[in-house]
């Protein structure tokens, strides 16, 4: 059987200056398919070169983890030796914000599920980033787009860094309400509007971690 893929969209060499370009309208309608079947992809992009990824993981990113208490941390989930081999080490979870680009080194593991139940791994290249949504644009989009679970699943003898690039509403302004064009009597009102912020304090709430769906329950129409 063939492994699923993430779809790849390559924007590299595309310019962000001139955004009514043919390659921008196919980038978008691969974007726009993507998003409507997994929720996610894998964006090829050349500009952020291997100095910037290398600076990125080859020092800030350790230099973090060198910071005593982040170091105790690390320490503290030292695995047991009975435990070795490839487990979920980041359970299924959707995440509550717009977007999340993601950034793997060396050791990928980052796994999306599909909406029957597959899981997709994903293969990170020098030049690619893997991007999903999360509830919050799910809500906005009027779940035109739906917000993939995802987790981590890797040999937990190695060491393993992604950093999360994420998008997130800001404070002052964090109401989630799609646009009017969203909606309509094919596509009635799925989510009320809600305050992110208010929402991701009740997403990780005793309460709200009990919910498989915590969106429906907090704001269902
Ligand atoms: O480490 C990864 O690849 C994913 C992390 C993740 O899903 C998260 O931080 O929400
Ligand atoms: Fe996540």
């Amino acid at each position: 059987m063939r492994e699923l893929e993430l779809p790849k969209v390559d924007l590299s060499g595309l310019d962000l200056t001139c955004l009514n370009q043919k390659t921008w309208a196919k980038a978008r309608a691969d974007i726009d398919d993507a998003l409507k079947h997994f929720g996610a992809f894998e964006v090829v992009y050349d500009e952020v070169g291997s100095e910037l990824r290398g600076g990125l993981f080859g020092q800030a990113v350790p230099d973090l983890f060198a910071v005593p208490d982040i170091e105790k941390l690390i320490s503290a989930s030292e695995v047991p030796s009975h435990e070795l081999g490839t487990k979920v080490v980041l359970p299924s979870h959707k995440d509550p914000n717009y977007i999340s680009i993601i950034s793997q080194h060396n050791i990928g593991g980052l796994e999306i599920e599909t909406s029957n139940g597959e899981w997709i791994s994903t293969n990170p290249i020098k030049n690619s980033f893997t991007v999903l949504i999360g509830e919050a644009f799910m809500a906005w989009t009027n779940g035109r787009f739906q917000a993939p679970r995802h987790r981590v699943k890797m040999d937990r003898s190695k060491e393993r860094y992604s950093v999360v690039f994420s998008t997130i509403p800001s404070f002052s302004n964090d109401v989630i309400n799609p646009p009017k064009e969203l909606v309509d009597e094919e596509h009635p009102l799925l989510f009320k509007s809600f305050k992110y912020y208010d929402y991701v304090n009740f997403r990780f709430s005793d309460e709200g971690e009990r919910h498989n769906d915590a969106l429906k329950f907090y704001c269902d129409a």
